[in-house]
């Protein structure tokens, strides 16, 4: 059995606190904006969301690699898109029959730097009060003033577009060429879930990479366009609201998931802003306005779309609204087949009360 190593380590917020812990994963120093997640499980499918990419993921589960990983099975994308991970308690061990590896020799593949033995109950409060911010953390410098120094060069995710750097080079088709639906996919760093939870309903779908013109997306002669969830700030993505514009003039049925979403809604006049904090995690209640049921949700998010702008404008409807906070978790349009959901109905490991919005856009296309 391996041991765990002792080696400490430090994370260093950008309003200078200092956590002291010990190293996970690879030695080394990495920075980027830092956000908590509270989901119990699915910590693979978190680490390699390509939504993730550049951000610093604080597990506020108190076990983090219990069940090791299953490369295959449990991933979101080819390879883990996290910048740096931090929990509370990390095991070395891990107890699943089924696991392929452990978590610590997948970080270690994957270049991944992380602290453990911080008490995340403290940092989440300390975040959730003062707001997003970003940091460091490094088991090979151990001297705050100069990780404070390297901080600074990290970027500020407000203004950044990154979904050109996780999206897929060369476009590639899913699915069974026989399907009835055609759906082109925009990927601004798509989940292999939603493309799964397409297909199983008989899509037949065609991967394009984030600024592919809309005119190639259009060669193809889909029956519907889906818009994809992926890291960054859509206010930066220019050239994805322009695709979404042109996809919504041929009145085909169009889909979008987080990303998607605020750009859809950017597409129809309205903006997004950054949050005081996200919502990331797997039990946040979003009351669906058309039907009046309640939805447990998975969510990952940290822009959402201006509540206060909708009411002028007369061709979209708020379909989804979050019960903690109140902000946008859903809209539709009045004038065309469009919607879309800030939230994960795709939510792999679960919770699944959303999916039916897979099959009312199957539905929409067929009809
Ligand atoms: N999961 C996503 O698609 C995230 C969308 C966007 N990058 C945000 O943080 O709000």
């Amino acid at each position: 059995m391996k041991h765990m190593q002792q080696r400490e380590a430090l994370l260093v917020l950008q309003d200078g606190s200092v956590f002291r812990g010990l190293a996970l994963g690879k030695i080394g120093t990495a920075g980027g904006e830092i956000c908590f997640n509270t989901g119990m499980t699915g910590y693979q499918e978190i680490y390699t969301d390509p939504s993730y990419y550049g951000q610093v993921i604080i597990n506020t589960t108190s076990h983090i690699g219990n069940y090791g990983v299953l490369q295959s099975a449990e991933q979101e994308s080819g390879g883990v898109k996290i910048r740096a991970m931090v929990c509370n308690f990390f095991s070395q061990i891990h107890s699943r029959h089924l696991a392929d590896g452990s978590l610590q020799e997948y970080f270690e593949k994957a270049n991944i730097v992380g602290i453990h033995g911080v008490d995340t109950r403290q940092l989440v409060r300390y975040i959730r009060d003062k707001g997003v911010m970003n940091c460091i953390i490094s088991s090979e410098i151990l001297d705050p003033e100069i990780l404070l120094a390297e901080l600074n060069k990290v970027p500020d995710m407000e203004g950044l577009e990154l979904s050109s750097e996780v999206c897929t080079k060369e476009i590639y088709e899913v699915g069974s060429e026989d399907a009835k639906v055609k759906v082109a996919v925009l990927d601004l760093g798509v989940k292999k879930s939603i493309l799964s939870n397409l297909t199983d309903r008989g899509a037949y779908c065609k991967v394009f990479p984030a600024q592919t013109p809309f005119s190639e997306l259009a060669a193809w002669n889909p029956d519907g366009f889906f818009i994809s969830n992926g890291p960054g700030d859509p206010a930066a993505m220019p050239y994805a609201v322009e695709t979404v514009k042109q996809a919504l003039e041929t009145d085909k049925p169009l889909f979008g998931i987080c990303l998607g979403h605020q750009i859809l809604s950017l597409a129809s006049g309205i903006s997004t802003y950054k949050m005081h904090n996200g919502h990331r995690g797997l039990n946040h209640p979003v009351k669906n306005l058309i039907t009046g049921r309640c939805e447990v949700t998975s969510q990952n998010h940290g822009f959402a779309v201006k509540g206060d702008e909708l009411q002028d404008h007369a061709n979209v409807e708020v379909t989804h609204l979050n019960l903690n906070d109140k902000t946008i978790e859903g809209i539709r349009r009045k004038d065309k087949p469009a919607f879309s959901v800030q939230y994960h109905p795709e939510a792999s490991p679960g919770p699944h009360d959303s999916r039916y919005l897979f099959d009312e856009f199957v539905k929409l296309i067929n009809e």
